[in-house]
């Protein structure tokens, strides 16, 4: 892994005698302080500092089980160096309590709060393995390391060249959203270290020449529950299948499986189980404050604006369910500048782009917007302040997860939860996995409704207005796609209300909520919406992909003014949370009532904050806004134009929908001739036509892509949202040749019948 200038020959021959003596001694010295099967390391003594170490005068080696610095390791000159070069001398206690198990080949399963060093937990066991077994380029892959994310395969890759760095070995970062991956074919057969995402290793294991694993000497599971998880559950059964069974497994996470299920899948042999946080008060980390306030859905955008006004000076990071909300609150945010920098990530960008936004979050203060991405394994140079989640996470591991972002190692950290009315439920059930969470009140007075700009905008910004729609859906469709039905329950939600919060000036119609589906619930109603359905076509708008010139995210940036950093977090409950049960209204007063939706008060302030417009004169922000000289991104609040342009839509969406009605007619006239016709064919030929139809088992019918080797190399994480756009392609393309051929059959039949 580093870079080392040309050696004569006698040189390396020292250094390889050298390196045979080096390898020796750390053999006897582990084998002589082998720890016992089953016992934690965390509970002996830590060595004195000035004790000494390694092969003692008797012959006998100093201890290493227990001990709490990395000089006391039995591990090699090379990666000592590397690790005190980064300046690490103090082990934390995952790393204690796991390196003199994995040190002497041990499988392990390490269970440690999100923040307290369980990457170095295996990075240097992998050094060292392959550095005992004098691992070089020509015996190829001696380790792979598996991440469920791009972003964290990136993170890992770099704490390894990092630590690694006096290593001879090569390693290679293997991530999907790469466009060279035909250059990474050529290199990956010399790599002895993959660093990589479970979809693009399948790639390579599939379509590279010659790859092969199968001296694979350890195998290391970041995030391990979640790559255990279903969503990966055929890569990774694939990828296992192509593994030998002989080596070194390696599995850490926050919150660690435990299911046999899982751990026979991977044929781990007598793991040693390392929970080091398990006796621990809290789930969390100590330093981490851990607060939920109570916003329902309607309130969600007021809130989060208003929490973004009130904490100018910090890094947040914000949570949210799904590409679309990021992206309408990014863009739409980013317009009504905050006056802090707001970015955003999430799976549907470049990567390029993503490794970009995740490296400049990481050195500026900036709102970063993300969906679940983020959620993983992330260390944002420790200098996260605070963690929203907007919406709820789907399970407290993914709690845990997402606030691990910030208090990472020794540094602190404060978090939001906002809970609806209906998802209470989640709070009982953090408690009980020992997350300490305050219930605090929002300081009504503090709160500034977003929701009328939000308006303005997308008046002026059709886009907008699409990207809201989309928002409104797929927040809908991830709540009904939830597991959990006991906090998630669709129907309990305000829907109309939750419509207007985000701007629209109707309430999108989904496509069950008339004709066929009349009468159902809304639950029953999403049901019935087959899985790869595009969102777009649950709408009744006339939809056209919007386009984004995505600006520069930076536009926000702006003046700053010191603010009261918790305006916010006026009245704390009392203990045990008391008030959970009040009636959510209560709790906000800035309810936008339906009326009120287009009145737009241009002098209403929104902060305090006064910014510069080009001639470098003050102004209020929302009069700046307002002001009719339209600048780039200024907003315009002119009523009557708000009242037109809203006219214009109720039009334009009566014509549309008179449309769709006409053409439903129409398909649905073709459908009852087309069956007719059928009837008329007999049974034996309507058979044959099924088969047709529905595709035969023996091979894939002429023209449709092959869904199952596109949707697996991005298969990293992206929560399927890739499958739902290949779908839609599909599904647009099938829609119109379908259409295109009922006419043509139709005035066929017809010709016939009347022939
Ligand atoms: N022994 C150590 N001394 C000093 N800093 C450390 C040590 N070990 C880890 N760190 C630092 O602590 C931070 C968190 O480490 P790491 O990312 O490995 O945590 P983690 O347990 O994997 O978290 P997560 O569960 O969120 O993935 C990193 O910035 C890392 O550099």
């Amino acid at each position: 892994m580093g870079k080392h200038a040309p050696k004569s020959r006698k040189v390396k021959i020292q250094n390889r005698l050298s390196e045979v003596h080096e390898i020796e001694l750390l053999e006897e010295w582990i084998e002589s302080g082998k720890p016992e099967s089953g016992s934690n390391p965390l509970s002996l003594e830590p060595l004195p500092h000035k004790a000494p170490v390694g092969r003692l005068p008797d012959g006998s080696f100093s201890r290493y089980a227990g001990c709490d610095r990395f000089s006391q390791l039995p591990v090699s000159k090379k990666t000592k160096d590397g690790l005190t070069q980064c300046k690490y001398k103090t082990m934390t206690d995952i790393q204690r309590a796991s390196l003199p198990h994995s040190l002497c080949g041990r499988d392990i399963l390490g269970a440690a709060k999100t923040g307290s060093g369980k990457t170095l937990a295996f990075v240097i066991p992998v050094l060292e393995k392959l550095y005992k077994a004098r691992w070089g380029p020509e015996d190829g892959v001696g380790c792979i390391i598996m991440s469920p994310t791009r972003e964290l395969a990136g993170q890992l890759f770099e704490v390894l060249k990092s630590v690694g760095k006096h290593h001879g070995f090569s390693a290679g970062l293997l991530i999907g959203g790469r466009k060279d991956v035909d250059a990474e074919k050529e290199h990956v057969n010399g790599l002895n270290i993959l660093v990589c995402t479970p979809g693009r290793l399948l790639q390579h294991m599939d379509e590279t020449p010659n790859f092969d694993c199968s001296q694979l000497q350890v195998l290391v599971l970041d995030e391990a529950d979640r790559i255990l998880d279903v969503g990966f559950k055929r890569d990774l059964n694939a990828i296992i299948s192509q593994l030998p069974k002989h080596r070194q497994t390696l599995l850490f996470s926050a919150t660690q499986t435990k299911s046999v299920q899982d751990l026979a899948r991977l044929s781990l042999k007598d793991p040693e189980y390392l929970g080091v946080h398990e006796e621990s008060d809290t789930a969390t980390p100590n330093r981490l404050q851990q607060t939920a306030m109570l916003v329902p859905l309607d309130k969600k955008f007021d809130m989060l604006w208003s929490f973004i006004k009130a904490h100018l000076n910090s890094r947040i990071l914000v949570f949210l369910s799904s590409c679309k909300q990021v992206k309408f609150v990014f863009e739409t945010f980013k317009k009504l500048r905050p006056g802090i920098p707001l970015k955003c990530l999430h799976g549907r960008m470049k990567q390029d782009r993503r490794m970009g936004i995740y490296s400049q979050f990481c050195e500026q203060r900036s709102v970063l917007f993300s969906t679940d991405v983020a959620s993983r394994g992330l260390d944002f140079n420790k200098a996260v302040d605070w963690v929203v989640q907007v919406d709820c996470p789907e399970d407290c591991a993914a709690y845990i997860h997402r606030v691990g972002r910030t208090a990472r190692y020794l540094s602190g950290g404060r978090s939001v939860l906002f809970v609806m009315p209906s998802e209470m439920k989640i709070l009982e059930k953090l408690e009980e996995k020992k997350i300490p969470l305050r219930v605090i009140k929002a300081n009504e007075k503090r709160i500034q409704s977003v929701s009328d700009l939000l308006a303005s905008l997308l008046v002026k910004y059709p886009d907008l207005q699409h990207l809201a729609q989309r928002a409104f859906v797929t927040y809908l469709k991830s709540i009904h796609k939830q597991r959990d039905k006991e906090i998630f329950d669709v129907t309990k939600l305000p829907i109309d209300e939750f419509s207007a919060s985000l701007g629209l000036p109707m309430t999108p119609k989904i496509r069950f909520l008339k004709q066929k589906l009349k009468g159902k619930t809304v639950s029953e109603a999403l049901s019935l919406i087959p899985e790869n359905t595009s969102n777009d076509n649950l709408l009744e708008f006339p939809i056209k992909e919007p386009e984004f010139p995505i600006k520069d995210p930076d536009a926000g940036k702006s003046d700053v003014e010191e603010v009261d950093e918790d305006i916010l977090l006026a009245k704390e409950t009392q203990e045990g949370g008391e008030n959970i049960n009040s009636k959510g209204d209560d709790m906000l007063a800035t309810r936008v009532t339906k009326k009120k939706k287009l009145k737009i008060n241009v002098h209403r302030p929104v902060g305090t904050r006064v910014v510069f417009d080009e001639e470098g004169n003050t102004l209020p922000p929302l009069a700046r806004l307002a002001a009719s000289s339209s600048g780039a991104d200024s907003v315009q609040l002119n009523k009557e134009k708000v009242n037109q342009r809203y006219a214009e839509l109720r039009k334009n969406l009566k014509v549309a929908d008179k449309e769709d009605k006409d053409l439903d007619r129409k398909r649905r006239k073709e459908k009852r001739i087309k069956e007719k016709m059928k009837n008329k064919r007999g049974r034996e030929e309507e058979e044959e036509e099924d088969e047709e139809l529905s595709g035969s088992d023996m091979e894939t019918p002429r023209g449709r892509v092959d869904k199952k080797t596109k949707i697996y190399f991005d298969s990293d994480d992206e929560d399927g949202e890739r499958r739902g756009d290949m779908a839609k392609k599909e599904g647009i393309a099938a829609d119109a040749i379908s259409l295109a051929e009922q006419e043509e059959l139709a005035l066929k039949l017809l010709n016939s019948m009347h022939s």
